[in-house]
């Protein structure tokens, strides 16, 4: 290792003393008295982190209510969403629910869809609606235009949400107006309407009331589960609310809140986070905010450039922001202090130039020479990542290892990929928060043995970095039971 030393015994429980003393006493009472997470088993540690993290408890307690419910057992007070689970056929039926989903999928100059991630992840509560009688208008953006583009509308999502759905969708050609409106009151109960492409309204973006008002107008109740968007406060995501009750949460919205949110805040020991990407400006908020939950931290991608350099150690030609070399050191101090292992690749693959068809060898992370760039991590820390994580419960990864584009350099984020795989079919829980790792996981074709992969880039970095979402925050209180 090119910086800090390897996990220790003494790190590792000093961390996990600390994850102990963040529960208050009341939420470890209420456990002892069998109340919240005894009602609902698999939610027992999220149970915690919802003491811990107000947002979390958003999501335990709607996941916990059926199950406590169920068994006859009551819940305990805390802050909740309500959750499109909490309808019942007696509150959906003949309704016209406004879905918010995010169906900003990547298209080909066919309009073909060339990744229906989004799409598959958007079914089960669209499927749940239908089920239950509801009439679902269907609202998304795609791409950001400037007002009504062709090439960014929605039409060819159509076939798709057919197929998956099982029942032919309908599509409007407008997102509000006496169009739409007309198609909205031929609706029969457990169909589909999907509206145009919301941002071909400048409103939407700006959040404008009265544009909420008119989105909402065609509605009797609101569902959000556009995880992918719920750092946006728009029209659609969060305006809407103000004039739609109930507004609640939809299944994957509540799944991405209790991975990204409910894991990572009180997560099953060892807890392991990768962070890669370009550079250290964008993953400072992500990497201090971990600091304060992880056992260790491993840091791959461009950033690591700049860690070196505040280290003294020369860098060639490689990514480095000058003016983040004291921030670099500050959070080298950081996970000292707190006790978290972090781990530096101890070697790297350089290029004489950023392009696919370069010059490459691997060094020591302390011997790049003039001249030569560091693009990905070599084999050595690739086999140290992957024996320390080894020892982890939890691991959850934001960002490749180097520059994954060009696959000469793409060997390390594929390899952690595959390592992660491995892992996950062990019984460790893996999330992958989104962005360029992502486009690993699924380049290397082990996407569907992760724990869970987020659909949002840009949303599961503000989770991850602490941040409120404006489209969850928006969302009904769910109803809180005295215990
Ligand atoms: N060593 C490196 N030098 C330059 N760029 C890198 C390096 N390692 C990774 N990158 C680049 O980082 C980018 C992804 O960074 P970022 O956007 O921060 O991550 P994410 O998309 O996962 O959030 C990729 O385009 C990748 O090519
Ligand atoms: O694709 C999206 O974000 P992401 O690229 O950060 O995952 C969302 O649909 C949000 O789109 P926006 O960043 O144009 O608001």
């Amino acid at each position: 290792m090119a910086s800090a030393a390897a996990p220790t015994t003494s790190s590792l429980s000093l961390a996990a003393r600390r994850a102990a003393s963040v529960a208050p006493a009341a939420a470890a009472a209420s456990l002892r008295r069998g109340g919240l997470a005894a009602g609902c088993q698999p939610a027992r540690s999220l149970a915690f982190a919802a003491a811990a993290d107000p947002r979390l408890a958003t999501h335990v307690a709607s996941r916990c209510r059926a199950a406590s419910s169920a068994r006859g057992t009551r819940a305990v007070a805390t802050m909740a969403k309500k959750s499109v689970g909490d309808l019942t056929a007696a509150d959906l039926e003949g309704k016209r629910v406004f879905v918010r989903a995010d169906l900003n999928v990547p298209l080909d100059e066919n309009q073909n869809i060339t990744d229906d991630t989004r799409v598959r992840a958007a079914i089960p509560t669209i499927q749940y609606l239908i089920k239950n009688g509801a009439k679902v208008i269907l609202s998304s953006h795609l791409g950001r235009p400037k007002g009504v583009t062709p090439k960014f509308s929605l039409a060819p999502l159509v076939p798709r949400l057919s197929e998956l759905l099982g029942i032919e969708v309908t599509k409007a050609e407008d997102v509000i107006g006496p169009e739409v409106e007309k198609l909205v009151s031929g609706l029969p109960n457990g169909s589909v309407l999907l509206l145009e492409n919301v941002r071909f309204y400048k409103e939407e973006e700006k959040n404008d009331p009265e544009f909420a008002k008119k989105l909402a107008s065609l509605a009797d109740l609101y569902v959000n589960d556009a995880f992918g968007t719920a750092h946006r406060a728009h029209a659609s995501t969060e305006g809407v609310t103000k004039f739609l009750k109930p507004s609640v949460a939809g299944f994957l919205l509540q799944k991405e809140l209790d991975y990204l949110v409910g894991a990572v805040s009180n997560p099953q020991r060892p807890f392991a986070a990768i962070v890669g990407g370009s550079k250290v400006s964008s993953k400072i908020g992500v990497i201090e905010s971990l600091l304060e939950k992880c056992d260790i931290l491993l840091l791959g991608g461009g950033m690591i450039f700049t860690f070196y350099k505040a280290q003294g150690l020369s860098v060639g030609a490689s990514l480095v922001e000058e003016d983040k070399l004291e921030l670099a050191t500050s959070l080298l101090a950081k996970a000292k202090e707190k006790g978290v292992s972090l781990l530096l690749p101890s070697d790297v693959v350089i290029a004489d130039k950023f392009a696919p068809d370069a010059n490459s060898q691997v060094v020591p992370a302390s011997a790049i020479p003039d001249g030569w760039m560091g693009l990905d991590i070599g084999p050595d820390s690739v086999a140290s990542f992957s024996s320390t994580l080894e020892t982890t419960k939890t691991v959850i990864w934001n960002g490749p290892m180097g520059v994954l584009e060009f696959d000469k350099f793409a060997v390390g984020t594929e390899a952690i990929a595959k390592k992660l795989a491995d892992l996950s079919g062990k019984g460790v829980t893996t999330i992958i928060g989104g962005g360029d790792s992502v486009a690993a996981v699924e380049k290397v074709g082990v996407a569907d043995v992760m724990s869970h992969i987020s659909t949002g880039g840009g949303a599961s970095l503000e989770l991850l970095e602490g941040k409120e979402l404006p489209g969850v925050v928006a969302l009904d209180e769910a109803v809180t039971v005295a215990v």
